[in-house]
């Protein structure tokens, strides 16, 4: 019968934040057992620094240029979002029976009558606040127990985060105590429902842990020797172990696969409260390593074999893989994914030779950032950004103003995962010849790339903003429910 699919996506979870990825006060128990007893991969990569555009290509299975999710990220009153000629992975499934929801962040549009949302975009169901958690004043709201309000004002002058169900806001502002709860019984809810009527199903869940500003209820606040950031990422490993356990009461562990990944790199700027690259170099809004290289887990007992590979993959992968799983049409539109069954399933080698880098604000002058092609990662522009500020690095803060090398930084990341110390390429004729083959990747790439109609540059209008009473005046700090 068809497997089923739980794709978990962190949000700014970094490369190094993961017990089972080396951090010593972490504590994901549930994360640790999905790497133990399955396939852990340290070369994965999301496509951008930022949210919005690497969720676009996660679902899609393409690079956010083509689709337009760019530059930056969406906003609660954006007129644009995800495309509605795009085709999901959600959409993908459907033709073939699956019941099909998102839970958490979406991040891809609200638009005029919800018209971007995930119940317009093949997802059944839909419960979640549908952008960053910080896009609506937070310093007022309770982000910890019994009262401790939440760290730093967020975004102030836009309407309180609201919480969504399907196409109507059930909460504004949302309460930050109960929502992994919700969460989590809607969740455990849909994986019965289905099972029990023998259909197959596909579970997104892009948690909003460990986005800032932190959060935790009751059951994971305090409990962490990591603190806030700590206390947020052990609460949401805790609902991987609510479903987890749901899959095995209702007998289907053994026909599920489970896919955990993070969208983008960790924040660095807020210190402490921050996320975790581990040894590599800066963080979020970078295309430096520490910005895009991703943890990422491949659970699928009886299926997969447990162990660790160092195959590069991607997020663009997913859609592909999963199709191909299902025995699904692929879209009939350029993918940039290829499908990873033989790795997870074989322990092959990836069919993914190369990956491209765009910045946080990707534009056609300029076009990829830096490129992937084996072991051999090429900077034809290097930039700092402010998510990233704070550390010793000096590359990282928004003051390491835009550089163009020309021939390209390249590093060895076998040899040099930190991109430390780029190859000297004078007088080295096999680094000569590797520079005019990654030149070579780079003219084809940008060949087959024609950027998609900004749908971020479509602007913002406050009466777009989620208000779940929209007579109300005076705007924004009237909408409350
Ligand atoms: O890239 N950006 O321009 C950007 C702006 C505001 C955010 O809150 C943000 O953070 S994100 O939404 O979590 O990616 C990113
Ligand atoms: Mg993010």
């Amino acid at each position: 019968s068809p497997p089923n699919f739980v794709l978990l996506f962190a949000d700014d979870l970094g490369f190094g934040d993961l017990s089972c990825y080396g951090h010593p006060s972490s504590l994901t128990p549930n994360l640790d057992r999905l790497a133990a007893g399955g396939l852990r991969f340290t070369d994965f990569y999301c496509t951008s620094p930022v949210c919005s555009p690497s969720r676009a290509s996660l679902l899609t299975g393409r690079y956010q240029t083509r689709s337009g999710i760019y530059p930056g990220v969406l906003y609660p009153g954006s007129r644009g979002g995800l495309p509605l000629n795009e085709t999901t992975i959600a959409e993908v499934l459907k033709p073939m029976g699956y019941a099909t929801a998102a839970i958490g962040k979406w991040h891809l549009g609200v638009g005029a009558n919800g018209m971007f949302l995930p119940t317009r975009q093949g997802f059944d169901h839909y419960l979640g606040i549908p952008y960053s958690h910080d896009m609506g004043p937070c310093w007022n709201l309770t982000c910890f127990p019994p009262d401790v309000k939440c760290f730093g004002l967020c975004d102030v002058g836009t309407v309180t985060v609201p919480l969504m169900h399907n196409e109507v806001i059930k909460q504004q502002p949302v309460n930050f105590l109960d929502l992994e709860r919700a969460y989590s019984d809607f969740a455990t809810n849909f994986i019965t429902t289905s099972a029990k009527k023998k259909q197959p199903f596909f579970l997104y869940y892009p948690s909003h842990h460990t986005h800032y500003p932190q959060y935790a209820g009751q059951g994971a606040a305090g409990r962490t020797l990591r603190g806030p950031f700590g206390d947020a990422l052990f609460e949401f490993d805790n609902t991987i172990g609510n479903l987890l356990t749901t899959l095995e009461k209702t007998g289907v562990t053994n026909n599920t696969l489970v896919f955990f990944t993070s969208d983008n790199g960790p924040e660095l700027m807020r210190l402490s409260r921050g996320g975790n690259a581990g040894p590599l170099k800066c963080g979020k809004g970078t295309t430096y390593e520490g910005g895009m290289r991703e943890p990422a887990i491949a659970f699928w007992p009886g299926t997969i074999r447990p162990g660790v590979t160092h195959e590069m993959a991607s997020t663009l992968d997913i859609l592909p893989t999963i199709a191909s799983l299902a025995g699904a049409k692929l879209p009939q539109v350029m993918l940039d994914g290829v499908d990873m069954t033989e790795i997870l399933v074989n322990q092959e080698k990836s069919k993914r030779e190369t990956m491209v880098f765009y910045p946080t604000d990707p534009a056609e002058k300029y076009g990829l950032f830096a490129l992937r092609l084996g072991k051999y990662k090429a900077h034809f522009y290097t930039q700092g950004a402010t998510h990233s500020g704070t550390t010793p690095d000096q590359d990282c803060p928004v003051f390491a103003v835009l550089k163009a090398h020309d021939p390209p930084l390249i590093f060895d990341l076998e040899a040099d995962p930190s991109e430390h110390y780029p190859l000297p390429l004078t007088g080295k004729p096999d680094l000569q010849a590797l520079l005019e083959r990654i030149k070579k990747v780079k003219e084809q790439f940008e060949a087959s790339m024609v950027f998609g109609e900004s749908q971020i540059s479509k602007g913002t209008d406050p009466d777009l903003e989620p208000c779940c009473n929209p007579q109300c005046s005076p705007k924004p700090g009237c909408c409350k429910c």
